[in-house]
């Protein structure tokens, strides 16, 4: 599948040819926590000029309101019921994302230990996951030169029809390394279970679970810099956008 970016309607622009007209291009980026799907994304969004979409910031932000809201996250029913209330918008360039609950900023507190710890539960709910799903796809219809989004499920569930979908691995030893060095003075090993934990929940939940899309390129980044895998991917980019013309 995927959609054709050389099959959308060509409009003709006066004084400019329709193959210089570039489309909008939409990139799915998917994996386990650690790999280095923020990073990339944001990266290539930034050196390709699109917009930036964090889903993960948007189930902390449900998790988090919840939790303010005194929800017991291991009532799925109640969270169920508590799903539509809170008003969730985010800013998606990728110079300054932001987030926002109920008008108030909470991209601090969405990554407190504490909302790390019942993401998963919350983000379980298919209550939860169609209202974040829907608020996904119309940020990425509206993006005008296209966007990347990163998440979980972006190219299985919420995005079928991306023109890109990448799916970003590492060892667990990478990742935790990598996730400790940013909580400073975490222990590796216990962020190491930590992450597999939250793995786990993530790709055995029912409704929509973590897995990587059949048409996805799978890249393994534990041996490479990060500036090796944005070059890698806004390569994918360049090479979908030249064989669509
Ligand atoms: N290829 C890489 N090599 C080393 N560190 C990396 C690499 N990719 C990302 N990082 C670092 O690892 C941490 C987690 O990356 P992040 O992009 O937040 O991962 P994810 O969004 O998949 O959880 C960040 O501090 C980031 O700078
Ligand atoms: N598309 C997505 C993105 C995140 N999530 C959930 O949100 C949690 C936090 O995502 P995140 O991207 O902020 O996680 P990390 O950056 O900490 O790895 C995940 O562990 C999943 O439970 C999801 O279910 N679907």
């Amino acid at each position: 599948m995927g959609r054709a970016l050389g099959n959308r309607p060509a409009l003709s622009h006066a004084g400019r040819k329709v193959s210089d007209t570039v489309h909008p291009v939409i990139v799915a980026i998917d994996g386990p926590s650690g790999t280095g799907k923020s990073s990339t994304s944001r990266a290539v969004a930034a050196e390709l000029g699109l917009s930036y979409l964090d889903t993960g910031a948007q189930y902390r932000a449900i998790t988090w309101w919840m939790i303010t809201n005194g929800i017991d996250v291991a009532d799925a029913a109640a969270v169920a019921d508590a799903a539509a209330k809170p008003a969730i918008v985010s800013g998606t360039d990728p110079a300054h994302p932001t987030i926002t609950v109920d008008g108030v900023d909470a991209s601090g507190p969405i990554r407190t230990q504490e909302v790390t710890a019942k993401v998963s539960a919350v983000s379980a709910v298919p209550e939860v996951r169609t209202r974040i799903t829907g608020l996904q796809r119309s940020i990425a219809a509206a993006a005008p030169n296209g966007i990347v989004v990163e998440g979980r499920d972006i190219g299985t569930t919420v995005l079928p029809d991306a023109d890109l979908k990448i799916f970003l691995t590492a060892s667990p030893e990478a990742r935790a390394a990598r996730r400790a060095g940013e909580l400073k003075g975490a222990d590796v090993s216990a962020t190491r279970e930590a992450l597999i934990k939250r793995d786990a929940a993530d790709s055995t939940r029912t409704a929509s679970p973590l897995a990587k899309a059949a048409d996805a390129v799978e890249v393994d980044t534990t041996e490479l810099t990060l500036q090796q895998v944005i070059e890698c991917v806004v390569t994918l980019v360049a090479e979908k956008r030249a064989a669509a013309k």
